[in-house]
């Protein structure tokens, strides 16, 4: 249990409503916030988000708002996209000195930062900490068992997090390697696509366990390029979630890699984190020479200016290397 009078959430899309969810279902207290006043009327008069999480009930002790300045004392969970996430900070109020706790995976396009880093840019006197690691939201709110990782830089801070945010089904460990636990989180996804189209295009499982090793190989060189640590990018935060999301057809940046592999249409409201975040990503490790060949292969896969059958003989063709 916790000492927090209770957990703010902002984005009520499936990630916010679950966290909601599971936080209020282990006794504390929490308000969601959505910025659509029509969505919280619906949700109030539901006890449901049967946009997002249909079914899933909302429990005692769940409030909604839209309202940002309605959340009580405790911390703040930002469940939004990643491209959305400095707008959202700029519409909400200060918060003090309550800590923010980024719940969202990518890159910031026009910065290259993560999302820790671009609160901790937005909020400089606000404690940081990231919540990241391998569950769905309709897991989560269905009440079935998940681990993830609780990172925050100032190991306290992170302990009082990780108690207070673990709940009946969600399992926190906890790291001080925020910058580990943003680039895993974020690169999994740009894997997942990779996946996703290697099996849509019917290249077969094998192609798809070799996506996933040298994927992780570029996760781990982009994140000791960036101060992380090895033993962070094998855990809940890298290895962990980019197994769940490589090989589920529930993750939707795994299905958008399969629509690109069938030369499908996809629905462009669905959030699919990995595409930003492939671009913001080889722009970043072009600035620190950095090799990432997947991630170029999946930017050309998105922007249309490669089909997977070119992007496999560009990854073949490459000069022979030790692993
Ligand atoms: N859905 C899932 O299973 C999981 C999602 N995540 C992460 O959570 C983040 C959010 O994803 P989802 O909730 O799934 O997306 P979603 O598409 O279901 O919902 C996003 C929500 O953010 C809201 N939003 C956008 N801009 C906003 C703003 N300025 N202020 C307030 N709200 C705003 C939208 O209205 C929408 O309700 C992503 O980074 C995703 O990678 C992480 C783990 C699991
Ligand atoms: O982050 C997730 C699982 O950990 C959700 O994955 P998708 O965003 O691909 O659905």
């Amino acid at each position: 249990m916790t000492d927090f009078a209770g957990v703010g959430v902002i984005g009520a899309g499936a990630f916010g409503t679950a966290l909601a969810i599971s936080v209020a279902r282990g006794g504390v207290p929490v308000t969601l916030y959505a910025r659509d006043a029509g969505l919280v009327f619906r949700m109030r008069a539901e006890g449901e988000n049967a946009a997002r999480l249909p079914g899933m009930v909302f429990p005692d002790g769940l409030h909604v708002t839209s309202d940002p300045t309605n959340l009580p004392e405790g911390p703040v969970l930002l469940a939004v996209p990643m491209q959305k996430l400095r707008g959202a900070l700029e519409g909400l109020p200060d918060f003090g000195d309550r800590p923010l706790v980024a719940c969202c995976k990518g890159i910031e396009l026009t910065t290259g930062l993560g999302p820790a880093e671009v609160i901790a840019a937005r909020r400089p006197a606000a404690p940081v900490a990231l919540l990241t690691g391998p569950s769905f939201a309709h897991d989560i709110a269905r009440g079935l068992p998940t681990a993830l990782t609780l990172a925050c830089a100032d190991d306290t801070r992170g302990a009082a997090l990780q108690q207070g945010l673990s709940t009946p089904n969600i399992r926190l460990y906890r790291s001080t390697d925020v910058i580990g636990a943003e680039v895993g989180g974020a690169l999994k996804n740009v894997m997942a696509i990779a996946c996703g189209a290697a099996i849509g295009a019917g290249l077969g499982e094998s192609a798809r366990a070799a996506l996933m090793t040298r994927g992780y190989a570029e996760m781990v060189r982009l994140a000791l390029a960036r101060g992380a640590r090895a033993e962070t990018l094998a855990g809940l935060s890298g290895f962990g979630d980019l197994a769940l999301t490589c090989t589920s057809t529930l993750s939707r940046n795994y299905r958008y890699g399969v629509s690109i592999g069938e030369n499908a249409l996809f629905d462009p409201d669905i959030t699919v984190e990995g595409a930003a975040t492939a671009r913001a990503v080889q722009v970043l490790a072009r600035s620190m020479n950095l090799d990432m060949p997947i991630t170029d292969a999946v930017v050309g896969l998105i922007d249309g200016t490669l089909k997977v059958a070119e992007a496999l003989a560009l990854l073949l063709s490459r000069p022979l290397k030790e692993e």
